[in-house]
């Protein structure tokens, strides 16, 4: 059995772990110290905090498959303990949103949940979460609310609509949406929430159905910095980094920037597999040798062999990857900076939602560049 000495309590379920002593086994000390290297490497200049879950909420056997987050260099200390908010909503319980707000419970928050399918909140409820039929109920009876909606109409919905969360908020509580959206979008939002005498912080995510199951997400947040603050406990349950952008409209246009990236890279690779079979090659190799070099990416080594074998389990759904590239296109019409490159992937993009892939993983992109030209719409 190993020991790990733990240091600097932050709240009653997670540790920051800033000394290590590992006494046994040698294979964990190593496999430990791997992790913090890889973090240092990551970057260098920040001040390192690693943190990992209890040890005694692990089975044995991952005891030693280390979480170790290193956090962003932007990061504030952390609040004192009792302007960490107690009671936590939260609105939207999809793909991301479940397992994010399972972490919190699982951390031992006190979580309300509502999602408009109902059912969907039967697991969190199961798992010990509260419910409450509308947002606004949420809202009221908590000190923060999160928030993780499919798209701008339905975040506004949610927030702003009748029995929407900003009826249940007032002076001393907190709205956080971490649902992409467009930063007019949240700055919509951000005005309703406000409006009440509540804070708010938008909170979009890097990260997708896995990282958000292993509490590895990457917040990129803007809006009151309070908020964020006081917040800061529950992201790092939830995420391994997190970054403070100022203005609200700068997390959402990081995010669609990111995500305006990753759908071009996608579907460039989704090119490549395909040439490279029509030509002869293997395409599992290209993922090979792809993996080896400068160009590697998390990403292909995860995705490609599912695409070589035209499946396409859904992480993160083709129409999100679309309203994305949708609306990066429209932040850079904004500032008249030209994106060929995203345009041609977004119309890629389109053409496989038509062809019915809306709910496949984006990788489904791939679909598009088989569709033979006189079978397209
Ligand atoms: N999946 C991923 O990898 C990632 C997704 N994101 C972003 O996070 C957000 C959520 O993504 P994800 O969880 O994958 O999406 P899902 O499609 O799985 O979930 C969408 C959620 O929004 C709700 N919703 C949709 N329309 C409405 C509406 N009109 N009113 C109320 N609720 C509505 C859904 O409710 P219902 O269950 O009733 O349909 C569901 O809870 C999106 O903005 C996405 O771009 C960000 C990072 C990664
Ligand atoms: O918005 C989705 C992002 C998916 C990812 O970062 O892997």
């Amino acid at each position: 059995m190993a020991k790990i000495l733990m240091v600097k309590p932050s709240c009653t379920n997670h540790y920051y772990l800033t000394t290590a002593a590992i006494l046994s086994p040698p294979k964990a000390a190593l496999s430990l110290s791997k992790s913090m290297a890889a973090c240092s490497s990551f970057c260098p200049q920040r001040p390192l905090q690693f943190r990992r879950k209890p040890i005694s909420s692990l089975p044995i056997k991952t005891q030693f498959s280390v979480q170790v987050k290193a956090f962003s260099s932007q990061e504030s200390s952390a609040p004192p303990k009792d302007e960490i908010p107690a009671r936590v909503g939260f609105l939207g319980l999809g793909i991301m949103g479940s397992p994010m707000a399972q972490n919190l419970i699982k951390a031992g928050c006190d979580v309300t949940v509502w999602n408009r399918t109902k059912s969907k909140c039967d697991t969190l409820i199961s798992l010990g979460a509260k419910y409450k039929s509308s947002p606004e109920e949420v809202a009221a009876s908590c000190d923060v609310t999160f928030a993780m909606l499919a798209d701008p109409k339905s975040a506004v919905d949610v927030a702003c609509g009748k029995h929407g969360a900003a009826s249940g908020m007032s002076p001393g509580k907190g709205y956080v949406d971490v649902s992409t959206v467009d930063g007019e979008t949240s700055k919509l939002i951000s005005a309703h929430i406000k409006s009440t005498g509540a804070l708010f912080l938008e909170a979009p995510v890097s990260g997708s159905k896995k990282p958000a199951e292993d509490g590895q997400l990457i917040f990129l947040t803007a809006g009151d910095k309070s908020l964020y603050e006081t917040s800061a406990p529950l992201l790092d349950i939830m995420g391994k980094s997190r970054f403070y952008l100022g203005d609200v409209g700068n997390g959402a246009a990081m995010k669609l920037v990111v995500n305006m990236i990753m759908g071009s890279m996608m579907a460039s690779f989704s090119e490549g597999l395909l040439l490279s079979e029509k030509v002869g090659l293997d395409p599992k190799v290209l993922v090979e040798v792809i993996s080896q070099g400068a160009i590697s990416a998390p990403m292909y080594s995860v995705k490609g062999p599912s695409m070589v074998q035209s499946l396409y389990p859904t992480a993160f759904p083709l129409k999100h990857q679309q309203k994305d590239l949708r609306l990066a296109l429209g932040l850079a019409e904004s500032v008249s900076q030209p994106t060929p490159i995203a345009a041609a992937a977004n119309e890629l993009y389109k053409v496989a939602k038509a062809h019915g892939l809306s709910d496949d993983d984006f990788s489904a992109v791939i679909e598009a560049l088989k569709v033979k030209l006189q079978e397209r719409p």
